[in-house]
């Protein structure tokens, strides 16, 4: 671990850095992180930044109000969303970029690829980019929800060596140190296991989103990327003297050795079921054999409302899950091929349009 290793990495800072003192933006606690980044560009290592506090920096724009709505909050993010921007430009010396982005987007293959491509662009032109989830836009369909996650999606995005979580605790305790005073701190993990999950409690500030879980969550998916992920103090300026050293200041979750494929690990981690093929529960075929692809008389049911590109869910009637995959046909078609009681219909369809799921395009999935 050290940042002179680094070819790219993701730092994400959550809300409480940002608009600390619930009146806006402040740089009070961003210069150090900011100096970081300005290191590490310094170093040759290139910088995505994950901001969070478009919510926060608004908020005080509007009155006061205990427990926000999603569309207050949402009107929060478009009042704040440039004012986080105008502080963080004002710390570097070099241009930065806002990209703002959806579960919408991430999950659309195409998409994902136009995202990845603006992310490489602006790299290699020596801006810094800046990412945050559009808020104002989402729906509860549409939205990554925290930025935890969405900073791990942007790390696989961005083929990141690793991903630095700034939070406002020192890392992962044993339970929430904000409540516990016997609360140990965790300096490395190499399986997230269940129990890792239960260490892990939500939020107990008023601006963040998804507490230890969702840090949890992110490093899953980046680990499995082969990205090493440390969630980290944003608060103490020692934290990044520390990372420059190639030092671990808070809790360390060791990378895969062998990390997903690229697309495998966006077909599981990133895109998102629309619908599901439900088989019977002694279905035992290999769904990544060529020759054992799934055809519709494999299919005892399809629930959902989805097109032909839309992830499926591939999954036993007991629920056994098996795969995630990229569907040929929409749902609409395949629900027309099972009503028909000619056999023939259904095959004469699949020859021309091929098997259900795309044999490229399959995550297997760890029966559970
Ligand atoms: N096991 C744990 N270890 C550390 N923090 C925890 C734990 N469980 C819950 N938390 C809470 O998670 C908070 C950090 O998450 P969050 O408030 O979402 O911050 P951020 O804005 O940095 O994303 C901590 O302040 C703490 O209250
Ligand atoms: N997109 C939201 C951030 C949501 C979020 O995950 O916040 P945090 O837990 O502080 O990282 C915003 O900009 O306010």
């Amino acid at each position: 671990m050290s940042t002179s290793h680094w070819k790219r990495i993701v730092v994400k800072v959550g809300s409480a850095l940002i608009a600390p003192y619930q009146q806006g933006c402040s740089s009070h606690y961003l210069l150090g992180i900011a100096q970081f980044i300005a290191n590490c560009r310094a170093q040759g290592c290139q910088v995505v930044l994950v901001s969070s506090g478009s919510v926060a920096a608004g908020k005080h724009r509007f009155s006061d109000v205990a427990e926000p709505s999603v569309s207050l909050k949402k009107a929060m993010a478009a009042a704040g969303q440039a004012d986080m921007m105008a502080t963080w430009d004002k710390l570097f010396d070099f241009p930065s970029a806002q990209l703002l982005v959806t579960h919408g987007d991430l999950r659309d293959r195409e998409r994902y690829v136009s995202i990845k491509e603006t992310i490489f662009t602006l790299l290699d032109h020596g801006l810094l980019p800046i990412i945050n989830e559009n808020d104002a836009v989402t729906t509860d369909k549409l939205r990554v929800g925290d930025n935890d996650n969405l900073s791990a999606m942007v790390a696989a995005a961005s083929d990141a060596d690793a991903l630095i979580i700034c939070s406002d605790v020192k890392g992962l305790y044993t339970k929430n140190p904000n409540l516990h005073d016997d609360a140990k701190l965790i300096k490395q993990v190499s399986d997230i296991s269940e129990d890792i999950y239960a260490m892990a409690g939500g939020a107990t500030s008023s601006v963040g989103t998804g507490g230890m879980r969702t840090k949890i969550q992110a490093a899953e998916k980046a680990i499995s990327h082969g990205i090493e992920t440390m969630i980290v103090d944003g608060f103490d300026a020692d934290t990044f003297n520390q990372l420059l050293k190639g030092q671990n200041p808070g809790t360390l979750f060791t990378p895969y050795d062998e990390p997903m494929q690229e697309h495998l690990h966006w077909m599981t981690h990133t895109s998102q079921v629309q619908g599901e093929l439900i088989v019977e529960n002694d279905f035992d075929a290999d769904l990544e054999e060529q020759d054992t692809q799934l055809t519709s008389d494999d299919v005892v049911a399809v629930k959902g409302n989805f097109s032909v590109g839309d992830t499926v869910l591939v999954r036993k009637g007991d629920g056994t899950k098996l795969a995630k995959a990229k569907s040929n046909y929409s749902s609409c078609l395949l629900h027309f091929i099972s009503d028909q009681e000619d056999r023939e219909f259904a095959n004469n369809a699949q020859q021309k349009t091929g098997p259900l799921i795309s044999d490229k395009n399959i995550a297997i999935l760890e029966q559970i």
